[in-house]
């Protein structure tokens, strides 16, 4: 079977996409268990570019197909913030839980109809020969008034979603991955796939 590698060094991204591409014709592998650690610099200004430097730098180093995830949450009332920089807007090392209080904080006393938000997810694919290609997917919903839930990774808990009623953490994984940016974006990813290269 041919190695797909992940690009990420987040685990709750790799949980989610090893989930969502369980019957997938590829055997997917996570950076860790092909033995590289590195930390990727995201100096681009898009989710796209983003996404095509991760996945690139670890092609070139493996030579095998890749794929990164660049994605984020861009609040209305921020006008789009935090986007791209999603995972370092309350500093390098701040955690999940400091980052969801940062953001609250921020939208104090704001009511709820001008909390809008959505979560995006852009995956880029590069293959052994270099040629490449991306996709995108998006969620919308609006950011709650505290945390709830404890399903999923970084937003999930402030992330909540008109339609059910509910955060993206208190979810169970299939609900997330039928309606979330990742769940539509891997599933155009092989579509994409299919069409051009299985
Ligand atoms: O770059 P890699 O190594 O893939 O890992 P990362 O965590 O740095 O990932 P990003 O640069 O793409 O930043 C994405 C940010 O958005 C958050 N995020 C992305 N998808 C999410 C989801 O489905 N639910 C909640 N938060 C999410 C995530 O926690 C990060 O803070
Ligand atoms: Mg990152």
């Amino acid at each position: 079977m041919k190695k797909f590698i992940v690009a990420t060094k987040n685990k709750g991204k790799i949980n989610e996409i090893s989930e969502i591409l369980k019957d997938f014709p590829y055997e997917v592998l996570s950076m860790e268990s092909v033995g590289i650690n590195l930390d990727i610099e995201e100096t681009g200004s898009t989710f796209e570019e983003n996404a095509l430097i991760k996945a690139r730098e670890i092609n070139r180093i493996t030579g095998e197909i890749v794929m990164a995830d660049d994605s984020g949450l861009e609040v209305d009332f921020l006008n789009g913030a935090p986007g791209i920089y999603s995972a370092r807007f309350a500093g390098e090392n701040a955690t999940d839980e400091e980052k969801n209080k940062k953001l609250l904080n921020m939208l104090n006393d704001v009511p709820f109809d001008k909390r809008g938000a959505r979560f995006v997810c852009v995956i880029a694919v590069v293959f052994p020969d270099g040629t490449s290609f991306t996709v995108k997917g998006t969620c919308e919903g609006y950011i709650s008034h505290e945390p709830k839930g404890a399903n999923g990774f970084g937003y999930d808990p402030i992330f909540y979603v008109p339609e059910y009623q509910m955060t993206t953490a208190q979810m169970a994984s299939e609900m997330k991955h039928m309606i979330s940016h990742r769940g539509k974006a891997l599933r155009l990813m092989v579509n994409e796939l299919q069409k051009r290269y299985i």
